[in-house]
């Protein structure tokens, strides 16, 4: 599958927060019982070629990598011991979110909707064959300006892929086309405009946006 196959399919991306507890805890979030979930439009694809926007409410603006699992087959209530049958692959992706507009959102206790979804806040990879990945032991790395700034093994997920997958399923059919985003590691933190993203999976996969400001 073309990575504009299941950007343009667009069915739904379902985000999931605070699946490594050393992200939980910079943040100063305690670690979940259940995954957490949230979800993203899918009019915050963008894909290489061009940049990720800051919006003029955003003054604190965060990369996030994240491993993306992409949905091939439907599913409800899914169970964890067929749960990697409905992955078609996956993806790297990024979940930008306006750190000031969470923050301001936690603390009225109201959704994230808006700090997670704007346009451009969901850059994503070209597509990887479910079977060039080891989904459960991979290193995600993301670099501002040559920069590293986050390292982190999908082996230390609190809540690994078919745990995710019969969770969600649980709540939502998923589709094909659907992205599941499996939450970020440790090393968040701001970019502004005139910086370049590169982000990557070991070293088989790299990805790079520029970041531009309002518009
Ligand atoms: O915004 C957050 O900290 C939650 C989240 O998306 C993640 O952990 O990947
Ligand atoms: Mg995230």
């Amino acid at each position: 599958m073309d990575v504009r196959q299941f950007v343009r399919l667009g069915r739904k991306i379902v985000a999931v927060g605070r699946n490594y507890r050393a992200h939980a805890a910079e943040l100063g979030n305690t670690v979940p019982e259940q995954p957490m979930v949230f979800l993203k439009p899918t009019s915050s694809y963008v894909t290489q070629g061009r940049p990720i926007v800051i919006p003029p409410r955003v003054t604190e603006l965060h990369h996030e990598v994240e491993l993306g699992v992409v949905i091939g087959k439907e599913g409800r209530d899914i169970p964890k011991s067929s749960a990697l049958s409905h992955v078609a692959g996956y993806a790297l992706a990024l979940d930008m979110t306006a750190r000031n507009l969470q923050n301001e959102a936690k603390k009225k206790g109201h959704p994230w909707s808006v700090a997670k979804g704007y346009d451009t806040f969901c850059p994503v990879s070209d597509f990887i064959d479910r079977d060039q990945l080891d989904w459960s032991s991979c290193t995600l790395w993301l670099k501002v300006d040559g920069q590293e700034k986050q390292r982190g093994s999908t082996s230390n997920m609190i809540f690994p892929i078919p745990d995710l997958l019969a969770f969600i399923s649980s709540i939502f059919t998923l589709e094909p086309g659907d992205l599941i985003l499996t939450g970020t590691p440790e090393g968040v933190g701001p970019v502004v405009p005139g910086q370049t993203i590169t982000a990557g999976l070991d070293d088989f996969l790299e990805m790079t946006f520029p970041v531009v400001g309002p518009r």
